[in-house]
């Protein structure tokens, strides 16, 4: 049929169990999802389990590189099929918690692990306010042999040794800046081992632009304890600011495209959108998949208040550290409230600890 023939642009396919795709080797995705949905992502909360489903979707793809094929082929499941090797990375801390949750799954159905890996990845994200609708492609080939060490770029590391890997991998550094609003709707359990759960913005379970607005703030504190590795003092009690944020906030490099995010929801969600299909596909034959974008649930809406960028209460427009030369920050309101602010932790979701052993440094158990 004619790309052009509005009736073949529509038609859709009836799946067994009654719902409609438009193509039907997607159908195997609606039981996943119904699944996923009610016993792995805590019925549509942008919480714990979306956040951690989110992060190894990225931990996963992320090894791969366009000039060594020993780094991976990318989006490929390796990091839990190749747990034994890759959760034992240091740069894979707290992943075992991913494979926790998701390996039950992945054992009951019957897609490949780099699909189920990326798939609940993009489930995930349209569980949160503000994200544009994930698109999702279904046919990734499953590794046959682990990402070594290096794929995973670290807090610690310089802008300059993140932007490299990244780029290798095939990011700019614009897009690096643009998969980093998923930092929007994340936080910390391993970087400072006395407290768990410590969002990166005031605001982990919406997509907003407030974590680009809080990581350009002066660094005033930190949540727990001090000298922790790949991290440094964040604006607000019971929040925690990586390094690499902080840099990457501040760098010549990534600052304007940074600050470009600030108080922009639209811009923000759809540069996300778009450098994240590139992740969710990193090493793979795209045009050998299928795409799958309408099994994928609409994200909630956010409302024109709730897109609304503001200062914690107390903080204005003088307390953030400018670094885009190009543009000043823009004026933003402060939130009404007083110094005491502290932001909630973000609730554990006890399916996140369990099962595999732990050996310390990252999960010991394989698939
Ligand atoms: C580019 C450099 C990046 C660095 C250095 C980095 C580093 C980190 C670190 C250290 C944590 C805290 C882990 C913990 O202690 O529990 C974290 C959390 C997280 N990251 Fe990143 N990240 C990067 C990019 C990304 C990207 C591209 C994504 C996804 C598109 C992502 C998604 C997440 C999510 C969702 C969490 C929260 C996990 C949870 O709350 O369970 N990150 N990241
Ligand atoms: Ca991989
Ligand atoms: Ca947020």
């Amino acid at each position: 049929a004619s790309p052009l023939n509005p009736t073949a642009l529509t038609r859709r396919v009836t799946c067994p169990d009654g719902n409609t795709v438009t193509n039907e080797a997607c159908c195997v995705l609606f039981p996943v999802l119904a699944d996923i949905q009610a016993n792995m992502l805590d019925f549509g909360e942008c919480g714990d389990a979306a956040h951690t489903a989110l992060r190894v979707s990225f931990h996963d793809a992320i090894g791969f590189s366009q000039s060594d094929p020993s780094f991976g082929t990318g989006a490929d499941g390796s990091i839990f099929i190749f747990g034994e090797t890759e959760l034992a990375l240091a740069a894979n801390l707290g992943i075992a918690d991913a494979f926790n949750l998701e390996t039950p799954f992945i054992a009951k159905h019957n897609i490949s692990v780099g699909d189920f890996i990326q798939f609940a990845g993009a489930v995930s994200l349209s569980q949160c306010p503000g994200v544009l609708a994930p698109p999702f492609m279904l046919g990734r080939v499953d590794a046959t042999f682990p990402a070594p060490d290096g794929t995973v770029p670290e807090p610690f590391q310089s802008v300059d040794e993140i932007l490299a890997r990244m780029g290798d991998a095939g990011f700019t550094p614009a897009e690096v800046v643009a998969l980093l609003a998923s930092h929007s709707i994340a936080g910390a359990d391993d970087i400072d081992p006395t407290i768990q759960g410590v969002p990166f913005d005031s605001t982990p379970s919406v997509f907003d632009t407030q974590f680009f607005v809080e990581t350009q703030l002066r660094g005033t504190l930190f949540p727990g304890t001090g000298g922790n590795q790949g991290e440094v003092e964040s604006p607000i009690a019971g929040e925690l600011r990586l390094q690499s944020d902080s840099e990457l906030a501040r760098d010549s490099q990534t600052a304007c495209f940074w600050q470009a995010n600030v108080n922009n929801q639209a811009q923000m969600a759809l540069n996300f959108q778009q450098a994240y299909i590139k992740m969710q596909n990193l090493g793979q034959d795209v045009s050998a998949m299928v795409d799958c974008s309408d099994v994928i649930p609409t994200p909630p809406p956010i409302s024109a208040s709730a897109a609304q960028a503001f200062f914690p209460p107390t903080l204005s427009n003088a307390d953030v550290e400018q670094a885009c030369a190009d543009t000043p920050f823009p004026q933003l309101p402060t939130a009404s409230g007083d110094s005491a602010i502290t932001v909630p932790e973000i609730v554990q979701d006890p399916a996140t600890n369990g099962a595999c052993m732990d050996n310390g440094e990252g999960c010991v158990a394989t698939l």
